[in-house]
């Protein structure tokens, strides 16, 4: 069995982990923390874990709680994480569903999250964890950067199409997000009265993820690709829509462009590329750990990709359990849901 750790379980991304972790065949919950409601018992602080354990949540104190564990799945705020990692490192790995250690570039790091990063040299050895692009690395990975929601969204689809230069490194994609993205601590932003019957854009061309983004989209092109992201917020709980538009040579049919993202995704457990004609929607995906994409040539030169995950779970504690798999040598589809919650 692998040992595990949750760090900040009383959060949207740390419950998630716990209902994922809860039904994994190959995973024992050791402990469960967090900082507002340690010595309470879990189904107490969420009655819907009433009659399933009688787990007590406790003050994260890591100095003897990683020596406990295999894992520890940090689902902590920007900037709480990096304070805990050095503590966990002799003793277990660390998956990190936060950003402390997805971008490589530090200056960029604090100029986006407005934060000193006390441990460079963790950076360099972190391993960003998407697992259909970077499963060798994460394989022997000590630290694991779980990437963003909108990330992931915007970079499987993207992926094949930049590695083989077969689209322009020029990139406009618009996100739709559900309000669990924020966290469960509600803002002025965010709460009720203000996203109900509603629907926006924020961050226009300063969200944080547009560096996290564009050191991927790079990285893959092997060269610097420019990427127009902006994120909408949805009225509903769950999950992510984007829209993507990308430009390609005219000469490229639409079945070719589909053809480089279905072969790369072919034998993959938790992307699904529609066939052509058909195009992603939240309802298929939400609850699930899936990622889908759909795609349409809609001129000339431009094609139109539609992706869809559930923030929460490909979009961050299903992710995260697919790294685990891959770290103790588990198949990747063992523990994670593959059913939506339709209708
Ligand atoms: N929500 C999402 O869709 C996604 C979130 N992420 C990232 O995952 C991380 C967690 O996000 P999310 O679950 O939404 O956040 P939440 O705000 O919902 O939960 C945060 C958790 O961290 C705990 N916590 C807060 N401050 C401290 C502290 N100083 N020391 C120890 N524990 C602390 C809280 O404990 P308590 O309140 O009990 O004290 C709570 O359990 C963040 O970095 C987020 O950006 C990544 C991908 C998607
Ligand atoms: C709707 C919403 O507010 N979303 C969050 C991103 C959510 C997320 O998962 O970001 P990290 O993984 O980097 O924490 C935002 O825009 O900041």
């Amino acid at each position: 069995m692998i040992r595990v750790g949750i760090a900040g379980a009383t959060g949207y991304t740390g419950l998630e982990l716990l209902r994922i972790c809860s039904h994994h065949p190959e995973v024992e919950i050791i402990w469960a923390t967090s900082d507002s409601y340690s010595g309470i018992e879990l189904g107490n602080y969420c009655p819907a874990w009433q009659g399933r354990t009688c787990m007590v949540l406790e003050k994260p104190d890591m100095e003897e709680m990683a020596r406990e564990v295999d894992v520890v799945f940090l689902g902590l705020p920007h900037g709480v994480s990096m304070d805990y990692v050095p503590a966990i490192f002799p003793h277990a790995k660390v998956i990190d569903l936060g950003a402390d250690f997805r971008i490589q570039n530090l200056e960029t790091y604090e100029k986006y999250y407005g934060l000193h990063h006390k441990l460079p040299t963790v950076v360099r050895e972190a391993v960003y964890g998407l697992p259909e692009i970077y499963r060798q690395k994460i394989k022997t990975a000590q630290i694991i950067a779980n990437p963003g929601c909108y990330p992931t969204s915007i970079i499987i689809p993207l992926y094949p199409l930049l590695k083989n230069q077969i689209i322009q490194p020029e990139i406009i994609a618009d996100s739709k997000s559900g309000v669990t993205g924020a966290g469960k601590k509600p803002t002025e932003v965010t709460h009720f009265c203000e996203i109900d019957g509603s629907f926006k854009a924020y961050k226009i061309g300063e969200h944080r993820h547009q560096p996290e983004i564009q050191e991927q989209l790079s990285s893959a092109y092997g060269g610097s690709v420019d990427i127009v992201f902006t994120p909408h917020l949805l009225p509903i709980k769950r999950g992510i829509l984007s829209t993507i538009y990308v430009q390609g040579d005219p000469s490229v049919s639409e079945k070719e462009m589909w053809k480089i993202i279905e072969n790369f995704y072919h034998n993959e457990p938790w992307v699904r590329v529609y066939p052509l004609g058909q195009f992603p929607e939240l309802k298929w995906v939400l609850g699930s750990n899936f990622c889908d994409i759909g795609l349409k040539k809609v001129d000339k030169k431009h094609f139109v990709i539609v992706s869809a995950i559930d923030n929460l779970t490909k979009g961050a504690s299903g992710q995260a359990v697919q790294n685990m798999n891959i770290l103790f040598g588990v198949d990747e589809r063992v523990g994670l849901p593959s059913s939506v919650l339709y209708p």
